[in-house]
């Protein structure tokens, strides 16, 4: 099945589906009922089924879903079956912080390099990670055919930054920065914002 023919929220809900496929092989655990997965990802058990209907058929009635078999089938449509490559862009407070984060490989994602306008090593711990000039983007990009790229620069640099890389062929952005990034149809911005979160979490305390 080609990936644009599944929805976003869809795609978005495999990602979390596999994180719990991954926690149960972890456990040593090797078939899940749909009604388990769908709790452990906290989406309805109607929901998840029709979600793995883009699969064709899975899982035994009564016996639940094989879970290795699952996690390769969302891998494979996912494309995270090998690692994939990213870049960050700003790596200053919050850049850096990421960069820290080691759990970004165990999902299928490798940061193999970082970028900042004035590159401080004292930011960067993770030697395996390049920490290179901002002057180097789009070469990189074009010479690695990177097509993931993660924005952490201040708001005012964001859509500069942004207009280079789309130029070297970045498709997906996920965008710290808040600003509404002006990209061509292509390329696909995901945008995260702690407030917004927070405002939706302090309608429910009310
Ligand atoms: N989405 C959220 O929830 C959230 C939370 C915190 C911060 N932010 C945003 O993340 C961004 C970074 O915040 P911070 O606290 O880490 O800021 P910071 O000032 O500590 O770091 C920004 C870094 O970007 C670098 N930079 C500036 N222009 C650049 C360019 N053109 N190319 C490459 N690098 C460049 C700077 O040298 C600096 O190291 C800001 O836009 C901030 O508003 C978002």
């Amino acid at each position: 099945m080609h990936k644009t023919e599944i929805p976003r929220k869809t795609v978005y809900r495999l990602s979390i589906y596999q994180r719990c496929l991954q926690q149960l092989k972890d456990n040593h655990i090797d078939t899940v009922s749909s009604d388990a997965l769908a709790k452990a990802a906290g989406v309805k058990s109607t929901q998840l089924r029709k979600d793995l209907t883009y699969f064709g058929q899975f899982g035994t009635r009564g016996l639940g879903y094989n879970v290795a078999a699952l996690s390769s089938a969302i891998s494979e449509v996912l494309g995270s079956s090998r690692l994939q490559p990213v870049i960050l862009i700003g790596v200053g407070n919050l850049g850096s912080a990421l960069l820290r984060y080691s759990g970004f490989q165990k999902e299928g994602f490798e940061i193999v390099a970082a970028f900042d306008a004035k590159p401080d090593p004292k930011r960067l711990h993770d030697p395996k990670i390049p920490l290179l000039d901002a002057h180097r983007l789009t070469g990189y990009i074009r010479q690695h055919q990177i097509k993931m790229a993660i924005l952490t620069v201040p708001a005012q640099h964001a859509q500069e930054v942004v207009n280079g890389m789309v130029e070297a062929g970045i498709q997906a952005v996920l965008n710290f920065s808040p600003v509404i990034l002006e990209v061509p149809k292509s390329v696909i911005v995901n945008n995260v914002d702690l407030a917004v979160e927070l405002e939706n979490l302090s309608y429910f305390i009310r």
